[in-house]
């Protein structure tokens, strides 16, 4: 990766359902290190977008490229749009899924080490088998589950059931466990949803503390404010178009998209 690229790109991405345009052409780039928020109204097409550059969703038209780290740093850009999810995974990209859910009766640790499976070797079914070769292997993954919960502040909570977590907690964990795949690109849909005023503000923290460390992430969000204070640049999507890019400022003065948020709010 040069200076001039990157860390993903997006480019005339579209993708239909029976017909009706969920994305249409939207081409963008977030930079190594960047927070990236996309914002816009109900049915915008942002849980869609983001479907497509974690590979659960194929895009009809546009490429996505994205660049991998290498062993010896960091790779060329590659075209990712036709890899499966689980290879862009992989390569280091991660989602946090709208209302995703925890696995009950498994404590914090168990919730986060699940993550961690997805890119070993012997993979989650060797070690629920407990086939030879996976000890080892299990040492280390319980010491980066361990190392994920104390970077979201749960170190505490490790041995505690899932089930007995606040809410705001749980999003937490589910952070945890995306981060536990180690992670180039952190995709985060919507983890503020339903959450108290005291638990977003957590949940901010808990952000702007990984943009610190460096990470990369885009963030979906429906509230202008809360993301105004975390991202460096935001995406705005109305009807499945971008219709604004920019820094929080230049986009909390932006026509279109006060336009936008309006006509959803007389539309309610
Ligand atoms: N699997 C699907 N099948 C059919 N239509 C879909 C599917 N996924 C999304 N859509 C439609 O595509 C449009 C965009 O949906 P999407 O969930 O991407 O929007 P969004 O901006 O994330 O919305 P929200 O803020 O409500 O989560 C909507 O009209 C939605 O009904």
């Amino acid at each position: 990766m040069t200076a001039a690229d990157p860390l993903l790109r997006i480019e005339d991405v579209s993708r239909a359902f029976g017909g009706v345009y969920a994305v249409r052409d939207v081409s963008l780039s977030v930079a190594e290190g960047e927070t990236r928020a996309v914002i816009g109204p109900n049915g915008a097409g942002k849980s869609t977008l983001f479907n497509m550059i974690s590979g659960h969703l194929t895009a009809d038209h546009g490429t996505v490229h994205y660049t991998p780290a290498t062993d010896g740093g960091v790779g060329l850009p590659q075209r990712i749009d036709r890899f499966s999810a689980h290879r862009r995974a992989r390569l280091g990209i991660a989602i946090v899924f709208q209302g995703a859910r925890l696995f009950h009766r498994m404590t914090a640790l168990e919730n986060v080490m699940v993550g961690a499976h997805a890119r070993t070797r012997h993979g989650f079914l060797s070690a629920a088998l407990r086939l030879p070769g996976h000890h080892r292997e299990e040492a280390a993954i319980t010491a980066d589950a361990l190392a994920a919960l104390e970077r979201v502040g749960l170190k505490d909570w490790a041995h505690r059931s899932a089930d007995v977590l606040p809410l705001g907690q749980q999003r937490a964990l589910q952070v945890a466990r995306a981060l536990c795949a180690r992670p180039r690109l952190l995709l985060l849909d919507e983890p503020a949803s339903g959450l108290r005023a005291g638990e977003r503000e957590a949940l901010a923290q808990l952000i702007e503390s990984l943009r610190q460390e460096g990470l990369t992430m885009m963030l979906i969000e429906h509230d202008v404010a809360f993301v105004t204070r975390l991202a460096d640049r935001i995406t705005v999507l109305d009807l499945g178009r971008e219709i604004a890019e920019g820094t929080p400022r230049e986009i909390r003065d932006n026509e279109a998209v006060l336009a936008a948020y309006l006509g959803q709010e007389s539309a309610a």
